[in-house]
């Protein structure tokens, strides 16, 4: 019986087909796996093909539909491994097989496709103009290096004439094979060849560093070595849940960095991933539950977190898409859910009807005022505010004297002794106030939750952690509370470029230790690389710490170096108006454009603003235009129809075909009340503006394929880096 293994190029084929069609596909499908080898040979309506013209002499094409043509791998070698490269349109499909070879990548021994024709295209065209190049891009690294990290002789020559970045880009993939651009594209970034080892050939499990003493690799190891883009089909079940439920990529196949931690056998503690918007982080720690609930004990529960309600709904979907109806019994298993949730929920169990409630932003104000009134002090209520949650619910302080006593980490303004007395009572008033009103801040209601779990013990034997940049100590410190320290206790992924409150951690004071289990994303799979670069740029210069290492003495820098993205695109486009009424018109024209002109659906696009003004303002200027628009905070469901439109901080998390982020101004970002002023606070005012820097920067990278940037009047400095 002929094993069968799909590509990811067969499974987008399959994706973007009708439903009939699918539906043929999955039948004949099913009669290939029920044929023998010869009797697929022999028969007439598989129709499976040699094409004279095939540069690859395994390549067969099957017959799917009278007019859909599946292209097939067929080993030459006598095993019985076919992989289905592709399912199109007749013409398309025998053009399409014709150009291609496969071969074995010598360094990751992973199976490899490139547009041979393309690629000699590509040497006689360079070949042409090679006397005139100056210094070559690659002349670092000998040929014997090359060599070792994979680069085969048809793209070492065309590494050898490439003189400029751009040179390698016109190459890029589906032309050049992926891993090997992979290589050429990192060391081109300025790694060393010992780190595109390290972090492209190793973490695949390779340990053999020089090609020569690689032993040889058949077909079918190889493609059992390219997980993250051919998978076997291994039983009738598996088929059906490939074919049947929702087709999106990321369920099937994984980029080896984001397998490497997601499937990993078992860390020794906690783990952690980061990477810039649109790695796939999400991605990584939805496969690490479906690892650890395949792989756990029945009784064992995961808890699953992130920062919104929003955010945590649609993790709970994603799960159960990739469990699917197989693994559908192990959800139970886990709790999906916010922090803040969590710990009300913990209190509600402990403490019944007398549990606080959660205090807004506005009572919390009001309790301030009250709590300093009769003191005549030099600070006013958001330093106060500042001080209670960033030192004294930050470390858990519990005492006048531990107040005392403390470091005031991440404060920039100097307090004695005399000081923190008056400091301490304010904040002492402030607490028994809001409890006598049977209330409490979010934090707080953390700080409390955190201490009644450390004292009932671990509730799971798992926890998994998204958007771990924005969570305050006092939420680490329910995490930690939640699982005991042991094995695969926590697994952290976040991206410290998209803090957006005001948070400083150290992972290391709360317990939680992840040195030597760390791993970084650099393939963005959203976005296109000019939509990427353009937001980078936003971020030069700031200075962006560490994922959960904010204690001045461990103080790393984290950078977006080597993040890089496949996809190309427009660039983003920047534009002024002498007015909003010019602006918002302007964004009905490019709305109007990427709907009638690209095809985009409405519910595609998002608009999104630093205030919820403006977004009113734009929701009403779209419908009395007669573009339906809705308001992702009325939480539209996929159904709805409509452009999404959003503040900048509810765009967290999400992702559309096209985004466009209107009022851009100088008084909008940054925004100056969200901002502590220097004099009272330097070190919190630095905070507060990279704060704001990032959520531009997390506006902007939500686009996929397009991106407009507008402003009134005078545009906001932010923008300097971009918009010329
Ligand atoms: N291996 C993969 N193959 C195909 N698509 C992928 C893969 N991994 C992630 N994606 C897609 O890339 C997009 C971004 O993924 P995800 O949301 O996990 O990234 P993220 O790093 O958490 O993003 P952000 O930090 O910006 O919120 C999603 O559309 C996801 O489906």
């Amino acid at each position: 019986m002929p094993r069968l293994a799909l590509s990811d190029d067969f499974v987008a084929d399959l994706v973007s087909l009708q439903r009939p069609v699918q539906k043929e596909v999955n039948d004949a499908i099913q009669m290939f796996r029920s044929m023998t080898v010869p009797q697929l040979h022999a028969s007439k309506g598989m129709h499976l093909e040699k094409l004279e013209r095939a540069r690859d002499r395994r390549i067969r094409t099957i017959r799917i539909t009278k007019s859909y043509r599946g292209v097939l791998l067929a080993p030459d070698d006598g095993s019985e491994l076919f992989t289905l490269l592709r399912v199109a349109p007749h013409d398309e499909a025998i053009n399409w097989a014709c150009k291609r070879a496969y071969s074995v990548n010598g360094a990751t021994g992973g199976l490899e496709v490139r547009n041979v024709e393309a690629l000699e295209q590509m040497e006689t065209y360079f070949g042409a103009k090679e006397d005139a190049a100056p210094a070559r891009l690659f002349e670092r690294h000998s040929d014997t290096t090359l060599c070792d990290l994979g680069i085969d002789d048809q793209v070492l020559r065309l590494a050898r004439v490439c003189v400029t970045a751009e040179d390698l880009m016109v190459m890029a993939p589906p032309m050049m094979p992926a891993d090997q651009y992979e290589v050429l594209e990192f060391l081109a970034n300025g790694y060393s060849a010992e780190d595109v080892w390290e972090q492209l050939i190793a973490s695949r499990g390779q340990t053999i560093r020089t090609a020569g003493d690689r032993p040889a690799v058949t077909l079918t190891e190889a493609i059992l070595n390219t997980p993250d883009r051919i998978v076997e089909v291994t039983g009738p079940g598996e088929l059906e849940r490939i074919l049947t439920e929702d087709l999106t990529r990321w369920r099937i196949f994984l980029h080896p960095a984001q397998r490497r931690f997601a499937y990993h056998p078992g860390f020794n503690g906690a783990a952690q991933v980061t990477g810039g918007p649109g790695t796939g982080k999400t991605v990584v720690a939805l496969h690490r539950v479906r690892h650890l609930l395949r792989t756990g004990r029945d009784g064992d529960r995961i808890l699953l977190t992130t920062f919104t309600n929003a955010m945590a709904a649609a993790l709970r979907d994603s799960l159960a898409l990739l469990l699917g109806e197989s693994d559908a019994h192990l959800l139970g298993r886990v709790d999906v859910t916010t922090v803040d949730s969590l710990a009300a929920r913990a209190l509600r169990e402990a403490r019944g009807a007398a549990a606080p409630r959660p205090l807004s932003a506005a009572a919390e104000r009001s309790a301030w005022t009250r709590a300093a009134a009769r003191e005549d002090l030099p600070w006013n209520e958001q330093f106060l505010s500042q001080e209670f949650r960033n030192v004294v619910l930050a470390q858990g302080l519990r005492t006048p004297e531990e107040y005392l006593r403390c470091v005031r980490k991440g404060r920039g303004t100097q307090v004695g002794r005399v000081q923190r007395a008056r400091l301490w009572r304010v904040m002492e008033r402030f607490t028994d106030d809001v409890a006598s009103r049977h209330s409490a801040t979010y934090t707080q209601l953390c700080d409390q939750a955190a201490r009644g779990l450390a004292e009932s013990g671990p509730r799971y034997r798992h926890v998994v952690v998204d958007e771990a940049q924005d969570l305050h100590p006092a939420q680490w410190r329910v995490l930690r509370a939640c699982v005991a320290p042991q094995s695969d206790d926590l697994f952290l992924v976040g991206d410290p470029h998209q803090r957006i409150y005001d948070t400083r951690v150290s992972l290391r004071s709360l317990g939680i230790h992840v040195r030597g289990r760390t791993s970084r994303l650099r393939l963005n799979y959203r976005s296109t690389e000019e939509i990427l670069r353009w937001s980078a740029s936003l971020l030069d210069g700031q200075p962006v710490g560490r994922l959960g290492e904010d204690d001045e003495a461990e103080g790393g820098r984290d950078s977006l170096r080597g993040y890089r993205s496949q996809l190309h695109g427009r660039i983003p486009a920047a534009h002024g108006y002498p007015s909003q009424d010019a602006e918002l018109g302007a964004l009905v024209d490019q709305i109007r454009t990427w709907t009638d002109q690209d095809g985009v659906k409405p519910s595609e696009i998002a608009v999104c603003a630093r205030f919820n003004t403006l977004v009113d303002a734009v929701i009403a200027r779209l419908r009395r235009e007669g573009v339906p628009a809705v308001a992702v905070k009325d939480d539209p469901g996929p159904g709805t129809s409509g452009v999404r439109v959003a503040t900048m901080h509810a765009m967290k998390g999400l992702e559309f075909r096209c985004v466009a982020v209107v009022g851009v101004t100088a008084k909008a970002l940054p925004f100056a009340q969200q901002v502590t002023p220097a004099e009272v606070d330097q070190v919190q005012h630095q905070c507060d503006l990279l704060a704001e820097h990032c959520l531009l920067f997390v506006a902007c990278t939500r686009a996929r394929d397009a991106l407009a940037i507008s402003w009134n009047g005078q545009r906001s400095a932010m923008l300097d880096p971009v918009a010329g």
